[in-house]
């Protein structure tokens, strides 16, 4: 479990969270909110990536401040992963297990659904984004903690890739694990997630199940609910 009380982030004149307070229990949890409003800085902050000016996070009853072994509990896809280019899958595969250090699942399972085999031994840089993609949801899925946060996992994928990403998460689910993603496809949010949060100039706006959101805005649409907000609120 993730609580969050009172969380303050600002960058400069930029004060980008203004008092985030959540608990977050095990299923999937979407992070939505619209461009620049915090999503992956919330994120970082519960990965300790990024320190707050204010508040207090606890994953699994322990304070993170001043912690780093609690990352092992958790599985992280970056928006944007930066490994270097010049390496290959293979080695970036060994590499991420090396730098872990904690058991992995075989990956052999995940080559096979995401079709990556072809690609073992070619370089990050030859790859499609698409591919790439692949590449970082199976990094991301080859170990088996029980946290996983995805920041816009479903960039580049192609309908097969994105079935399957939609079955991972499903059976990942069902294990009891706590997931959060954050995206802007709100089909795919629509269908994966139990609850949604979202967020607004710095707060939680919005936080319950999708139908809940459809009463309170009086919309039967959940992308038109979500845009309704945006529209009253000049987002
Ligand atoms: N390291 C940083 N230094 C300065 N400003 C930052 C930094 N990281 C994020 N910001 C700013 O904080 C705000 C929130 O950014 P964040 O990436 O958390 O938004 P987001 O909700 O994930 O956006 P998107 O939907 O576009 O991915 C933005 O205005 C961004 O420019």
């Amino acid at each position: 479990m993730i609580q969050i009380e009172n969380l303050h982030k600002r960058f400069g004149e930029n004060q980008v969270l203004k008092g985030i307070d959540i608990q977050i229990k095990s299923g999937v949890l979407a992070i939505l909110g619209p461009n620049g409003s915090g999503k992956t800085t919330l994120n970082k902050c519960i990965l300790g990536m990024v320190f707050p000016d204010k508040g207090k996070i606890t994953v699994n009853q322990q304070d993170i401040n001043n912690r780093w072994n609690y990352r092992k509990e958790i599985d992280y896809l970056p928006q944007i992963a930066n490994f270097p280019n010049n390496i290959t899958v293979a080695e970036l595969i060994k590499m991420i297990k090396d730098l872990r250090n904690v058991k992995s699942k075989d990956e052999t399972h995940l080559l096979q659904l995401f079709k990556l085999q072809p690609f073992l031994n070619k370089k990050l840089n030859n790859l499609s984004g698409g591919t790439k993609q692949k590449v970082n949801l199976l990094l991301t899925f080859m170990f088996d903690s029980p946290i996983i946060i995805l920041d816009e996992p479903t960039t580049g994928l192609d309908p097969a890739a994105l079935i399957i990403l939609k079955k991972l998460i499903e059976e990942e689910k069902k294990k009891g694990k706590t997931i959060l993603v954050t995206s802007h496809i709100m089909s795919f949010v629509e269908e994966i997630s139990d609850e949604i949060m979202f967020i607004l100039e710095g707060k939680i706006y919005f936080k319950g199940t999708i139908s809940q959101l459809k009463n309170q805005t009086q919309q039967t649409n959940f992308e038109h609910a979500i845009a309704s907000i945006l529209i009253d609120n000049h987002a």
